[in-house]
């Protein structure tokens, strides 16, 4: 990789960055989140193969990070594994219904108690909130947020360890201080929070064309065969 390499994205370059795939890019919302779970499904394959135990629970926020996580659920069951939804605040929008109806469909479980679910669990997919994320956490999260922060079962986050700020990463007291997830997948290109992230960190963004990268200023890394996902040093070095 360049020196671009070591360029991260910022919640609002993120953000505009999504906007510019959607409208010049031509992708629409549905193709992006299935191209994002998907690469987060081959993370948590990678870190976590089947025979570290199937059990996978899947912490769903209301946004498009949300998104992701009940599309990698969908990807995660075909693989083998039985994955476990606590999607507390519902969207009503369509997309979100569908996904939900498809997990439904390969009879997925969606549970309310997620301290009893996280108690049997193997694997933790924390797509709670991503770049969008804002200010203190709200309810029902930050219960949730402490859990995985306090759990040994390993967590893998996508595109940002849910309740640490965008840029500025963990905050310094409160809800999330404590949380350091085991895996981070950042989507698209890393966000300016990886700086304090001490795990193993990928990268999914294999759709990316050469113009949008060089537009916002990040390389995208060599992906091999099939791969969605690469592996990267913190700062975003191909190991
Ligand atoms: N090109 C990309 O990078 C793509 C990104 N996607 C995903 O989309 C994410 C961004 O999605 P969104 O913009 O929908 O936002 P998020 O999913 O990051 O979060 C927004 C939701 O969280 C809520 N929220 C924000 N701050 C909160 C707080 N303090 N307490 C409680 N709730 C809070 C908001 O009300 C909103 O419902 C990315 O991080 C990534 O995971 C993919 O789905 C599509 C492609
Ligand atoms: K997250």
């Amino acid at each position: 990789m360049g020196a671009g390499a070591e360029v991260t994205l910022g919640a609002k370059a993120a953000a505009a960055l999504d906007r510019e795939l959607m409208s010049t890019g031509a992708f629409s919302i549905d193709q992006l989140m299935e191209l994002a779970g998907l690469s987060v499904s081959q993370v948590v394959y990678r870190v976590h193969p089947l025979n570290k135990g199937r059990r996978v629970l899947v912490a769903v926020g209301p946004g498009n990070n949300g998104g992701d996580g009940l599309v990698a659920a969908r990807h995660l069951r075909h693989y083998g594994y039985q994955p476990t939804i606590y999607y507390p605040k519902r969207s009503k929008n369509e997309l979100y219904q569908r996904l939900a109806k498809q997990l439904e469909d390969l009879d997925v479980l969606f549970v309310d108690d997620f301290p009893k679910a996280l108690s049997s669990a193997d694997h933790v997919v924390d797509a709670i909130f991503g770049f969008s994320f804002s200010g203190e956490v709200r309810e029902p999260f930050p219960a949730v947020i402490n859990a995985m922060a306090e759990t040994q079962v390993p967590v893998t986050s996508v595109d940002a360890p849910s309740s640490w700020d965008i840029e500025e990463g963990p905050p310094k007291s409160g809800v999330g201080s404590n949380f350091h997830p085991n895996f981070l997948i950042s989507l698209t290109a890393p966000k300016p929070l990886v700086k304090h992230f001490k795990g193993r960190h990928f990268i999914g963004g294999r759709f990316v064309t050469p113009a949008i990268a060089a537009k916002y200023d990040f390389d995208v890394p060599e992906y091999e065969g099939l791969d969605q996902v690469v592996e990267v040093e913190p700062r975003g070095q191909k190991l």
